[in-house]
């Protein structure tokens, strides 16, 4: 991470992956995701996300959404942040098994974005989102520390 929190941005990997803060350094999606595309993702739940037997944790599926949603538009926006998201769990989740979720952008005007996902096996849905992405503000990062210093 760079010393100014707020000089964070995604942009790809060595290898050209766009991940998280938290998976850059290892290069690779801890979640199981690999983009097809800016909107197509092939998603495979890993053993260890097994919430009851063979079927994912709703953490883990709410947090692949998380992830694609974000991705869909940081094509265009590298620096953006979940306000809201909705999940709607419609079939139990096999673990690693192929998975498609795509995601694609509703609504975008100034700081605001609105987009939506689903995941699917074999053309079955399984689970659909909704989420409210913001564009960060400049000192989003740096607010953040100053807010979290005023609590200690
Ligand atoms: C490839 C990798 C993809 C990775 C995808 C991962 C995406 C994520 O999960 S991001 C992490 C999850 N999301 C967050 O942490 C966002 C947390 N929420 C926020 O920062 C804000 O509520 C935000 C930016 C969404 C909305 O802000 P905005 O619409 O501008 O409203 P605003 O009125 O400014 O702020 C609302 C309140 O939050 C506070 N706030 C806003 N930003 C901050 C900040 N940076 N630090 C501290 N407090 C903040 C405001 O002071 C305000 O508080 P209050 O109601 O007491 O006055």
């Amino acid at each position: 991470m760079p010393d100014d929190p707020d000089a964070f941005a995604i942009y790809p990997s060595a290898s050209g992956r766009l991940l998280c803060g938290g998976c850059a350094a290892e290069d690779r999606c801890r979640l199981g995701i690999a983009a097809v595309d800016a909107t197509r993702f092939d998603v495979v739940c890993p053993a260890h996300w097994q919430g009851g037997p063979g079927v994912a944790h709703g953490g883990w599926t709410a947090a692949v959404f998380d992830e694609v949603l974000n991705l869909a538009a940081l094509s265009t926006e590298p620096r953006l942040v979940t306000k809201s998201l909705t999940v709607s769990y419609l079939r139990p989740v096999p673990v690693e098994r192929p998975l498609l979720v795509t995601a694609q952008i509703d609504h975008h005007a100034g700081r605001d974005w609105t987009v939506s996902a689903r995941m699917s096996l074999a053309g079955t849905p399984l689970a659909t989102a909704h989420a409210e992405l913001r564009t960060r503000r400049p000192d989003h990062y740096a607010r953040h520390e100053a807010w979290l210093a005023s609590h200690n």
